[in-house]
């Protein structure tokens, strides 16, 4: 559904996107990566937002490049920052982006707002105005806003992020349920809401593709480099700085250490079962990191 063929951009002196070369299919593909690696970059040049510098990309079989106005009629996004006027009512916003969409009939508008607000869950505050929703809720509008005209390309750009627990969970599963029939891209800095449901995951790091595979392969990077170190609680800020502690907890005078490495820091290291995130750490370190 997304092919993208080494595209590069930079902006001034700045190389922001380096040969990316990526292929995406119906499901959720989730992106990952350290602030600044250039995923908002990425996707808003998807969403035909940024102009193309150097490579090719074709969505639904139309060239990005050529074709942008039948890309965009395929697409639905929701931004990292999603802002509307306070003093408007969700179904209002959601007429006027209908609108804005080309969804002239008023009928035919006025059944898409509808099932929009049913398919997110906000039918019973539509006629609220946005200043009163929470965080959750209007995370939610701006997936209503995004799935008008029913896109069969869905980019959402760190949908969760300030989300309570509760909220993040709905929203996941709201997004789980919209990817059945679509192709959603999901950028995150949170690991659990891609561990959840993405069939495909990238790391962006610098600017270029470091990991692209399934959540599985991005776990089993970190197959027998993660272990389990308890040292005396005295000596745990000299190991902080010699190790790669990414986990740690007190138990009496003693702090016990998640710790990262090729080789056992300590002959007695207990190994431990790898998660995505020792994945995506070993994937993006650099001496500084962890
Ligand atoms: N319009 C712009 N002009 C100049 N530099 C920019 C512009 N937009 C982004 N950048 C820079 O490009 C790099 C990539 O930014 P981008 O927002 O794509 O990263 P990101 O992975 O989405 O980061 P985050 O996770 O923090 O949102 C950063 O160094 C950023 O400062």
């Amino acid at each position: 559904m997304v092919v993208i063929e080494e595209l590069s951009k930079q902006y001034g002196s700045l190389r922001v996107l380096r040969n990316i070369n990526l292929t995406m299919e119906t499901g959720l593909f989730g992106l990952l990566g350290p602030n600044g690696a250039g995923k908002t970059t990425l996707l808003r040049t998807l969403c035909t937002l940024e102009p193309i510098e150097r490579g090719r990309v074709s969505i639904c079989g139309f060239d990005l490049k050529q074709e942008g106005h039948a890309i965009r009629k395929r697409l639905g996004y929701l931004p990292q920052h999603f802002q509307v006027p306070g003093s408007l009512t969700g179904e209002e916003i959601l007429h006027y982006m209908a609108t804005l969409k080309g969804i002239k009939n008023k009928q035919d508008r006025n059944k898409q707002v509808a099932r929009v607000l049913e398919e997110v869950n906000l039918t019973a505050k539509a006629r609220q105005k946005v200043r009163k929703y929470s965080g959750g809720m209007l995370r939610r509008l701006g997936i209503a806003q995004a799935i008008l005209g029913n896109p069969s390309l869905l980019i959402v750009d760190e949908p969760t992020a300030g989300l309570d627990p509760t909220e993040r969970i709905r929203f996941r599963t709201l997004i789980d349920r919209l990817s059945k029939d679509r192709l959603i891209i999901l950028s995150t800095h949170i690991i659990s809401d891609i561990e959840a449901g993405c069939e495909q995951v990238a790391v962006l790091h610098r600017g270029s593709v470091a990991f692209n595979g399934s959540v599985a392969d991005l776990r089993n990077i970190a197959t027998n480099r993660v272990w389990e170190v308890t040292v005396p609680f005295t000596e745990y800020e000299k190991h902080l700085r010699t190790w790669k502690v990414t986990a740690s907890r007190q138990e009496k005078n003693m702090a016990v250490l998640r710790v990262i490495g090729d080789k056992p820091p300590v002959s007695n290291a207990k190994p431990l079962e790898p998660g995505m995130e020792d994945g995506y750490l070993i994937t993006v370190k650099s001496d500084t990191d962890y």
